[in-house]
């Protein structure tokens, strides 16, 4: 049986020539994996090389060697990366192999290499035994007989076509380290978290759509730019809309002039919006395209940390009123989220450590193993720097990101509008937002709710609710991130007005969400203003 902690991270399958052993090999150096080539296997186990072995044994005898050397290997080559013989999976046995590698989770990659390319290749080899005689007629015919049973099997296809081989290997690279976190629900769809997701993009939009609003901000322009020429290569009209960065992006000013602006360019029900940036930017885009005649497709591209753990994925698209945060919006879902972790990069620290009070928030709420790895890693992740983050702290980044997205999905696939369950990811959001309204935005999100999540854990002793010892942990493990976890702005009577115009409240009545314990998230109805009142005090630091 082939088990999933033993077997190969990808296959490699594809006509001879097309460059497979150069592929697996390169992609191994590149993910520091083992690479094995089964032709080379045979012919060290067999002494011979493989011309010898056809000549003297048939060809026969070699596809029973082959055979027997794949599917050992398929179950156990733990996490190499493993290059087939062309005419490998043409063998039943290996075949099913294959089929069964890939139930459990296996890459099939199938390399592409075209007629024109791969006849004259073969032309000027002379060591393939099945091309012997007239080599181009053999390649076509090989290639006719072939291409549908690699098609059929390949999880992954890569063309070899205008490209260096080196190129090739670090898509397969950045394919295989790619995660995925499936939402489910009405509308399902992925979200994709890896290096060079954004390739992605036309598969997410699908063809239906002519032209493409790309919505971003300025500082992301260099992510904006290379989704643009990667939108326009796939044959997108591409309508460029570079809105006002953060929150001041959030308004109905901004989305009025982009309302105009496809109006002008004609966009129709079929077209479609790709939202780029942080959550702001983010939000507003998935709000334009829940409204642009009543909805069209949206692809999110969440370029900052907290608008890859939370913001993109879930549906709540939304601006702000002078009055409020996010009080005027939509549930709305997207068609994909695509998380690139190259994004991250240009990130800057400041921005990178707000987004983890977010990836805190599903830890309090849901996800110990999340708070372990803050707890253990806090130093690294405080002084993230895009610029120079090792292959490790990307590592433990893209678990985090795949970790909290998790969280994220788990509560929207049951509760997309926000009836019950996903108010716990609310955490901390009722004073976090007052705070960011009373601060007039300059405080960021990530840094307010910190400080909200504190206030929400006081308020759950003062209630009975938390021990002293958790509530020491909340101030102790967001600081030791560089989280706020006092505030000394507002006053209560200021705060308590703001938080009455929060969504979970109901009539004159608050709600909060606060924690029974680590990991136990419960409602808190209508709790007295004199526990609020103490709560807010524990949260001020005597200046
Ligand atoms: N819809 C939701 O479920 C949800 C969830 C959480 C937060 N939000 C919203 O998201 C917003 C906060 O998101 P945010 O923290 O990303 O703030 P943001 O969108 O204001 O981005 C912060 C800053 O970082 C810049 N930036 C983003 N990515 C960058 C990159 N790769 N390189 C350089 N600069 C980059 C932005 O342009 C901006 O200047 C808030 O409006 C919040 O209400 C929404
Ligand atoms: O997705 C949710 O649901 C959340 O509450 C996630 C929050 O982290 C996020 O800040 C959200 O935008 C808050 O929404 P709001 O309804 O409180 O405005």
């Amino acid at each position: 049986m082939i088990e999933s902690n033993s077997m190969p991270k990808a296959v490699v399958i594809g006509m001879p020539g097309a460059g497979k052993t150069r592929l697996g090999r390169e992609t191994a150096t590149l993910i520091k994996a083992p690479f094995r080539d089964t032709d080379q296997c045979i012919e060290e186990e067999a002494g011979q090389s493989v011309s010898e072995i056809f000549d003297a044994q048939g060809e026969q005898a070699f596809r029973d060697m082959e055979t027997g050397v794949i599917l050992d290997l398929l179950k156990d080559f733990s996490g190499g990366i493993l290059s087939l013989g062309g005419g490998a999976p043409m063998s039943t046995e290996v075949f099913q192999a294959l089929q069964e590698y890939r139930r459990a989770g296996g890459a099939v990659v199938y390399l592409q290499i075209d007629p024109e390319e791969g006849v004259s290749r073969a032309v000027r080899s002379d060591h393939r035994p099945l091309l012997r005689g007239a080599a181009s007629e053999r390649w076509m015919a090989l290639y006719r007989e072939r291409r549908s049973v690699y098609q059929e099997l390949a999880t992954i296809t890569l063309k070899s076509r205008n490209t260096t081989p080196r190129a090739l290997a670090r898509r397969l690279a950045d394919a295989l380290t790619e995660r995925v976190v499936h939402v489910s629900g009405p509308d399902p769809y992925d979200v994709r978290i890896g290096a060079g997701v954004t390739g992605r993009l036309h598969e997410m939009l699908g063809d239906q759509a002519m032209r493409v609003a790309l919505i971003h901000t300025q500082p992301v322009q260099r992510h904006s730019d290379h989704a643009r020429a990667l939108l326009r290569q796939a044959g997108y009209q591409v309508v460029d809309l570079t809105i006002p960065d953060a929150e001041a992006g959030k308004t109905i000013q901004v989305s009025q002039g982009i309302w105009e602006r496809l109006a002008t360019e004609g966009f129709t029900r079929s077209d479609a919006v790709v939202g780029l940036g942080g959550g702001a930017a983010t939000d507003q885009a998935g709000f334009i395209a829940s409204t642009w005649m009543r909805g069209i497709r949206y692809v999110n591209c969440p370029t900052s940390l907290l608008a890859m753990v939370d913001a993109s994925t879930g549906g709540k698209t939304g601006i702000n009123l002078e009055q409020g945060k996010n009080l005027v919006g939509s549930f709305y879902t997207p068609a994909g989220v695509l998380a690139d972790l190259r994004a991250l990069r240009t990130l800057p620290n400041e921005i990178f450590v707000e987004g983890l009070g977010e990836v805190a928030k599903s830890g309090f709420i849901m996800d110990g193993g999340i708070l372990r790895e803050l707890e253990e890693r806090a130093e690294s992740l405080r002084s993230f720097d895009g610029q120079e983050s090792d292959q490790w702290l990307g590592t433990v980044v893209q678990d985090l990101i795949e970790r909290t997205v998790e969280v994220k999905a788990r509560h929207v696939s049951v509760d997309l509008k926000e009836s019950g369950l996903r108010e716990f990811l609310n955490y901390g959001h009722t004073l976090g937002h007052a705070i960011e309204k009373i601060e007039h935005f300059t405080w960021r999100h990530g840094q307010a709710v910190s400080v909200g999540m504190v206030f929400a854990a006081e308020l759950a002793r003062i209630t009975g609710h938390l021990d002293q010892d958790v509530v020491d942990y909340h101030r102790q493990l967001l600081s030791s991130l560089g989280l706020r976890t006092w505030w000394n702005g507002g006053d209560f009577d200021q705060v308590l007005a703001l938080m009455h115009r929060d969504k979970k409240a109901r009539g004159n009545k608050l709600r909060f969400i606060i924690l029974d314990g680590l990991g136990e998230p419960t409602h808190l109805d209508d709790p007295p203003v004199s526990a609020l009142k103490e709560a807010f005090q524990a949260i001020r630091k005597e200046e």
